[in-house]
C-alpha cells in the first residue's frame, strides 16, 4: 500500500506539488490522471526516493522512501520516461543483468525471463540487441525489466505510449496479472481508454494538488457526467493533455 499525505515540492519558483494526498491499495491498479505539468512524474519519483519532498509524509508499505530509499526500492518497480536500455545488450542479456542486480538466483532469472517474455510477447526481440528498437519495443523491454524481480509495488509512468494494439493488450494482461497477485500498481497515463479498461481507482491531480480520488464510476457520479473524459475535464477545469 502506498500512502501520500499533503506532499509539497517546489523547483525554484515552480510549485510542482502543492498538497498531494492519496492512498493506493494492494490488489488494485490506480490511475494517476492529470494534465501536462500537473506533478505526476514528480510524485512518482518521490515514491522511490529519487526526489526529496519539501513537506508532507509518504509511506510505501509503511516505509518512508525519503528516509530509507533502498528498502523501498527492493519492493518497487519503476517504469520511467527514461527507459535506460543498453544498446549493445540483447533483451535477454539486459534482463539477466537486472535480475542479477536485484540479487535473483540464476535459475529464477531464466524462469522469470520466460514468464515476462510470454506475458509481454517479447519472443521476436528476446535475442536482438536494443540498438534500433522501436519506441514500442523499447517500452516493452523496460516494462519487462520493471516486472522481472516481482516487486510488490509498481509505478508505471505512461506505459502505453507508443504501443500497438497487440502490445496494448499485452500491457492489459500484465496489469490484470499484477492485480491478481495482490500488487499495488500506480499508472500515470493520459489515455482514458486505458483507465476505463484497466484501472480500479483514479487519482486526479491538477496544479500539484490531488483534486479527487475514486472509482471511474464514482468520479462520473460525483460530477454528474457519464463519460470519464468529460468528468476529468470538469475536475481539473481544463481539457489540456488528454487523449481518448
Ligand atoms: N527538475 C525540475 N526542475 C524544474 N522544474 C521541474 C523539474 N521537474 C519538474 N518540474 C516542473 O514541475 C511541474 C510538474 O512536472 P511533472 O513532470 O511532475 O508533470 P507531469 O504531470 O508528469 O507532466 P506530463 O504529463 O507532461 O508528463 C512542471 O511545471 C515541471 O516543469
Amino acid at each position: 500500500m502506498i500512502e501520500v499525505h499533503d506532499v509539497t515540492k517546489h523547483f525554484g519558483k515552480v510549485h510542482a506539488l502543492a498538497g498531494a494526498s492519496f492512498t493506493a491499495r494492494d490488489g488494485q491498479v490506480t490511475a494517476l490522471l492529470g494534465p501536462n505539468g500537473a506533478g505526476k512524474t514528480t510524485l512518482l519519483r518521490m515514491l522511490v526516493g529519487l526526489l526529496r519532498r519539501d513537506s508532507g509524509t509518504i509511506a510505501v508499505d509503511g516505509v518512508d522512501p525519503g528516509a530509507d530509499p533502498l528498502t523501498v526500492r527492493r519492493n518497487i518497480g519503476f517504469l520511467t520516461d527514461q527507459f535506460g536500455l543498453y544498446e549493445r545488450l540483447t533483451t535477454r542479456e539486459y534482463l539477466r543483468y537486472f535480475g542479477q542486480l536485484n540479487r535473483m538466483e540464476r535459475r529464477a532469472i531464466e524462469q522469470r525471463i520466460d514468464e515476462v517474455t510470454a506475458l509481454l510477447a517479447l519472443e521476436d526481440i528476446l535475442d536482438r540487441r536494443a540498438k534500433g528498437f522501436s519506441q514500442g519495443q523499447r517500452i516493452k523491454v523496460a516494462l519487462a525489466r520493471t516486472l522481472l524481480h516481482r516487486p510488490r509495488n509498481l509505478l508505471l509512468d505512461e506505459p502505453s505510449r507508443g504501443l500497438d494494439v497487440m502490445s496494448t493488450r499485452a500491457l492489459r494482461r500484465a496489469l490484470a496479472a499484477l492485480r491478481a497477485d495482490g500488487c499495488c500498481v500506480i499508472m500515470a497515463t493520459h489515455v482514458m481508454q486505458e483507465v476505463t479498461n484497466s484501472c480500479d481507482d483514479v487519482i486526479v491531480i491538477a496544479n500539484g494538488v490531488t483534486v479527487a480520488q475514486g472509482t471511474p464510476q464514482s468520479l462520473c457520479e460525483r460530477t454528474g457526467i457519464a463519460s470519464l473524459e468529460d468528468a476529468f475535464v470538469k475536475l481539473v477545469g481544463t481539457d489540456e493533455g488528454i487523449s481518448a
